[in-house]
């Protein structure tokens, strides 16, 4: 297994340190259950695995966050969005807890929770690149079933796990100062170092957008038809060297018969092995300074073993990104 001090970290000062946020959130769809993936990951030894076999110094408050405390009493649906005010809450708080890491040279792993978690772990990372690197943009790779790239405007759920790409890139635009109004330029991305993989089950206002930016994406078909190896090295060269990188991983990219537990699941997703393959090629960039895991819910998928299964493969796919490797 190779040691992450051995890889040459373009973007941190050390491979060594690692930032870790628990998000206990669920409030970005309508599904219980997903609040509870970071107990269910760390209870089936990610993060001790994450020290002992590959190394890393964990920078953790040893606290799954719930937010309890900012979580507003009343939220009514605006735009569409529902629980709007919590989201935003929610995550502007994350996005200052990522910040801080990031901030201080770490790459930075976010384990949710749901896809709104997204807006800020991203928004965190990209605002610490640029005043690290001298304004410098922040690449993004989303591997996901769903490109979350819906407007409150767009949107057929009102979900907002189905909109953090429009407000990262802003595509979407706060209206209500409660209501994403924190987020600010510098923490935003661009829509021209987005990359998608494993898309399959994409809306049609989403599809009208990608196609008028003209965003990267590779979905299934592309998989099929060039193999993951060659579509990992489109993505990357779209990208290009020399570019920081934030791997956003929705388990639900997988496919469902290897990872059951999750609220929106879409037939004929990635192999265990292609979704490994995708966060190995990511840790061979030297670039990853951002990382989330989000979507596992512990409480969907069936059976003890399907939930299990899910479980085992967040943990494998967090332990590829950060340099697992399998000689
Ligand atoms: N992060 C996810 N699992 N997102 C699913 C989104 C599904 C659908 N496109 C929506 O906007 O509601
Ligand atoms: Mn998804
Ligand atoms: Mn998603």
């Amino acid at each position: 297994m190779t040691s992450p001090s051995l890889m040459t970290p373009r973007f941190l000062p050390t491979a060594n340190d690692l930032g870790v946020v628990s998000v206990g959130f669920s409030g970005g769809q309508c599904k219980l259950g997903v609040d509870a993936a970071p107990s269910a990951l760390i209870e089936a030894g990610l993060l001790n695995q994450l020290s002992t076999d590959l190394g890393f110094t964990l920078h953790y408050d040893h606290t799954i966050h719930y937010y309890r405390d900012i979580l507003p009493t009343e939220d009514p649906d605006h735009r569409n969005m529902k629980r709007p005010i919590a989201v935003s809450a929610v995550t502007q708080r994350l996005s200052e807890q990522v910040y801080e890491h990031a901030s201080q040279g770490r790459c930075v792993l976010t384990l949710g929770g749901d896809h709104s978690v997204a807006i800020g772990s991203i928004a965190g990372v990209a605002r610490a690149v640029r005043e690290r690197h001298a304004g410098r943009e922040l690449a993004v790779i989303w591997v996901d079933a769903h490109a979350d790239i819906n407007t409150p405007e767009t949107s057929n759920s009102g979900n907002i796990h189905g909109m953090p790409v429009a407000f990262l890139t802003g595509l979407a635009r706060s209206d209500h100062p409660s209501i994403f109004g924190w987020l600010q330029p510098d923490q935003l991305i661009s829509l021209k170092k987005l990359v998608y993989i494993g898309l399959r089950d994409v809306d049609i206002g989403e599809k009208r957008t990608l196609r008028e930016h003209g965003v990267k994406a590779f979905s299934m078909h592309d998989i099929d038809k060039h193999g993951i190896g060659k579509v990992m090295e489109m993505a990357l060269g779209h990208i290009g060297a020399d570019t920081p990188i934030h791997l956003s991983f929705d388990v639900d990219a997988l496919d469902p018969l290897i990872a059951p537990s999750t609220g929106t699941p879409v037939r004929g997703g990635l192999t265990l092995r292609e979704g490994d393959y995708i966060c190995e090629s990511v840790h061979e960039t030297g670039s990853l300074v951002g990382l989330d895991l989000v979507e596992v819910n512990p409480s969907l998928g069936g059976d003890s073993v399907g939930v299990r299964e899910t479980v085992r493969a967040g943990c494998s796919l967090v332990r590829c990104a950060l340099g697992e490797s399998l000689l």
